[in-house]
């Protein structure tokens, strides 16, 4: 029977993923509130797979077994939403059609029902991020930087439980690439959010400050 490890935080336990018999995942890790797990490895090794498992969207094609859970709470035994994992890509994602303070808004619980309460949350949080008086802008006038920054903002006011990041920094220049580091991190820590971080940069990994998972190219080294 697995079983969780710690009871804040998240907690991957005997995670194993598997495509056609080879093991592309085997993983057991604690990562603390605010703090990070760096994933690395070559392309295909299944740095994404394992974020598509904890989020609840993994492909069928694939075998998966494992306990994780974040304060104690069983995600797996959740649908996808109501894990309230908070999902950043290399793309911002922005829906095109909406103002960047409807894009911020949309995320925020349907328990905020007020609607003027949710612009005002909006308009806050893209204040946090050095937006402020972005909300009515269409975001395909944004730059790549602002973009991102919008997209961590609807992220953050989705209440999320944990931050699974796909390679986010990878399409910002090295300068924007470093700011952005610090303010998703600074974030994670002061929400106490655990962080996975996928990412193919050494300099991602070392900026998170936590331990870094290495996964083989795929199929080894479990075969
Ligand atoms: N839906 C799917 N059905 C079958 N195989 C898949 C599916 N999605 C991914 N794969 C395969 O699973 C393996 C792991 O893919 P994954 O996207 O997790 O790799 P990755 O480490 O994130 O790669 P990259 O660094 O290129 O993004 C790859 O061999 C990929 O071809």
């Amino acid at each position: 029977m697995l079983q969780r490890q710690s009871s804040t935080g998240l907690s991957l336990f005997g995670v194993l993923i598997r495509l056609r018999g080879m093991t592309l995942i085997d993983l057991s890790a604690d990562v603390a509130p605010g703090s990070v797990l760096t994933v690395m490895g070559p392309s295909g090794s299944g740095k994404s797979t394992l974020l598509s498992y904890i989020g609840g969207f993994l492909d069928p094609a694939f075998d998966a077994r494992g306990a994780v859970s974040v304060d104690g709470l069983d995600l797996l035994s959740l649908q996808a939403e109501a894990r309230r994992a908070g999902i950043l890509f290399q793309d911002p994602l922005l829906f095109p059609h909406m103002s960047v303070g409807a894009n911020v808004a949309f995320a925020i619980p349907a328990d905020v029902a007020d609607r003027r309460q949710r612009r005002q949350m909006a308009a806050e949080i893209l204040a946090e991020m050095d937006l402020a008086g972005f909300a009515e802008r269409d975001p395909a006038t944004l730059s790549g930087g602002q973009k991102a920054r919008v997209a961590l903002a609807r992220v953050l006011v989705s209440r999320p439980r944990l931050l699974l990041l796909d390679e986010p920094f990878s399409k910002l220049d090295m300068e924007l690439r470093a700011l952005m580091r610090l303010l998703v991190f600074e974030r994670a820590r002061t929400a106490g959010l655990p962080v996975i971080l996928v990412t193919h940069d050494e300099a991602d990994a070392e900026a998170a400050g936590g331990p870094v998972h290495r996964l083989g190219s795929r199929g080894a080294p479990h075969d």
